[in-house]
């Protein structure tokens, strides 16, 4: 699990060792990593034009110390102060004794044109609102120029805690950040800013608080992927039932019922009115075309996808939500429980809800910049974990913990991917994963089906489900195709 921490737990952690190392050892070993990466990435320091963006506190001053290495290897560097009174005076002290040279933001523009790499040291985890003058124009003339563009901690005009981005923003195509990952980094608009992340070890770690912010790797989703074994029948592995789809729009039933085959295919109960549809397209479903209630045992239900918002849809919603199991809510369902929240409210079992944007504005706030926190608030209020859909989706318990999802693409933007998604989530569900887990889980699964699927060009929601074997495998860590060891 990779654990995103706030900037106050940074801070916090920083403290003690701030107190008990002589000064200046924090930032020097901030300033090594981040100078290791920029050699790394320069290939020949000697001859190779670097520019530092400087602001005026320690985000200026690891860009001063690196640029000093890099200027000891040969590279010229020059730094543009956009504060040169209160630049980081030991970080300015070691780049002119290694042969640094200074520029003042109006004489900078040239510089930028034609550097091979701009290290953007203009403000960190101390950073707040937009970008000011002069920093807003010289970020944008580096964007515009040739240079590797690499952020130093945070690109500037990150928040470094939620992602949100007010303006102008540095572009990074690498972000190195010391001692842990911020939200921001992963999250929200700062998601497309970051480029690629390095964590640079400055000891931090045994001073952090367990994250209450997570992301899941492909090996942690796997380790919540039980594989069935000997003692499995075809009920033991959890039996999730699907309501979705209608007799005239089956394709969310089909989809849905699919995806949770695919994931989990122990046994997948249907019920609703695209019975004929998802009976032809998965003959290994056991289809009704009833109500919940006439399916047979499940341990969990997935209620909404294309299930229309009609009275007879809104008693079947209601009929899921008194059980005692697991649900999770989505799409129109979501759409009618946003009239009647009482009803996910006064349950005791899990519920799960899985809105893209327009549909969680109908619960009565916008989400906004701070897509982590406007979840845990919905899902605080209403008891129930929220998975938030989008580029980065976020899932978020009543209890506060969180996860940022890492896997996934553009390209899942497309009709009944979200159906996909629920079956998916639904199954884990069934299986008995706690609910915050199997949301996450389900979006870091379903965004690797989508990556297997977007391999070989633009995708449909049905190739999701074909793919999510070979995800699932992926994930696990095996090749497809690849046989298990069968013994002796
Ligand atoms: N405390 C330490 O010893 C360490 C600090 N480190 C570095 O220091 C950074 C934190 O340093 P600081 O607390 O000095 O804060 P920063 O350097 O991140 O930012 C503070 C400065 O940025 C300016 N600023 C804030 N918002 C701005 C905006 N929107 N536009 C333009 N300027 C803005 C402020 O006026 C202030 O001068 C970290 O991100 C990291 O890069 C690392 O070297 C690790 C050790
Ligand atoms: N730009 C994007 N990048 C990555 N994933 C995206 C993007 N846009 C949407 N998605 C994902 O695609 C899915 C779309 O779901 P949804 O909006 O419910 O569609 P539908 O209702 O048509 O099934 C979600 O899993 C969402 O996270
Ligand atoms: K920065």
């Amino acid at each position: 699990m990779i654990g995103l921490h706030t900037v106050a737990e940074v801070r916090a952690a920083e403290a003690p060792l701030l107190a008990a190392l002589p000064e200046g050892a924090l930032m020097q070993r901030a300033a090594t990593g981040l100078a290791t990466v920029c050699l790394r990435l320069l290939g020949q320091a000697y001859g190779s034009r670097v520019v530092l963006l400087v602001g005026a506190g320690g985000n200026g001053g690891d860009a001063l110390h690196a640029g000093a290495r890099l200027a000891s290897r040969g590279a010229r560097v020059t730094a543009v102060l956009l504060d040169p009174e209160r630049a980081h005076p030991a970080g300015l002290a070691a780049f002119r004794r290694a042969g640094g040279r200074t520029l003042a933001p109006e004489a900078a523009g040239p510089a930028l044109d034609r550097a091979d790499l701009v290290l953007d040291g203009i403000v960190g985890i101390g950073g707040s609102g937009s970008l000011r003058a002069p920093a807003a124009a010289l970020v944008q003339r580096a964007a515009a120029g040739p240079a590797l563009m690499v952020a130093v901690d945070v690109p500037s005009g990150v928040d470094a805690d939620t992602g949100a981005v007010e303006g102008a923003a540095f572009p990074a195509t690498q972000t190195v950040t010391f001692g842990a990952v911020k939200p921001g980094l992963v999250v929200g608009a700062g998601r497309g800013y970051t480029g690629e992340l390095h964590l640079v070890d400055i000891g931090l770690a045994e001073h952090l608080p367990a994250a209450s912010t997570s992301q899941l790797t492909d090996a942690d989703a796997a380790a919540r992927l039980p594989l069935p074994d000997a003692d499995d029948d075809k009920y033991s592995q959890g039996v999730v039932g699907v309501v979705a789809g209608s007799a005239i729009y089956p394709g969310a039933g089909v989809l849905c019922t699919g995806a949770a085959l695919r994931t989990r295919p122990g046994l997948v109960r249907y019920a609703g009115t695209a019975a004929d549809g998802v009976r032809s397209a998965w003959p290994e479903a056991i289809v009704t075309d009833g109500r919940p209630g006439d399916a047979g045992r499940v341990q969990a239900w997935v209620v909404g996808p294309g299930m229309g918002t009609d009275d007879d849809a809104r008693s079947v919603l209601a009929e899921v939500l008194a059980t005692d199991l697991p649900v999770l809510v989505d799409a129109d369902a979501l759409t009618m429980l946003a009239r009647e929240p009482q009803l996910v409210r006064r349950r005791a079992a899990p519920t799960v809800l899985t809105p893209h944007e327009r549909e969680f504005a109908r619960f009565g706030s916008e989400v906004g910049a701070d897509r982590l926190g406007a979840a845990r608030a919905l899902a605080a209020d209403l008891g129930a974990v929220v998975l938030l859909k989008g580029e980065a989706t976020v899932v978020a318990d009543p209890a506060g913990t969180a996860f940022v999802n890492g896997t996934g693409t553009p390209w899942l933007a497309t009709a009944g991917t979200g159906d996909v998604l629920s079956g998916i989530a639904g199954a884990l569900l069934a299986g008995g994963l706690p609910a915050g887990e199997a949301a996450a889980v389900a979006a870091h699964v379903h965004g690797r089906a989508g990556q297997a699927a977007a391999a070989a060009g633009p995708l449909l929601a049905g190739d999701l489900v074909r793919h999510l074997p070979e995800a699932i495998s992926r994930v696990r860590g095996q090749r497809p195709g690849g046989l298990p060891d069968s013994g002796p």
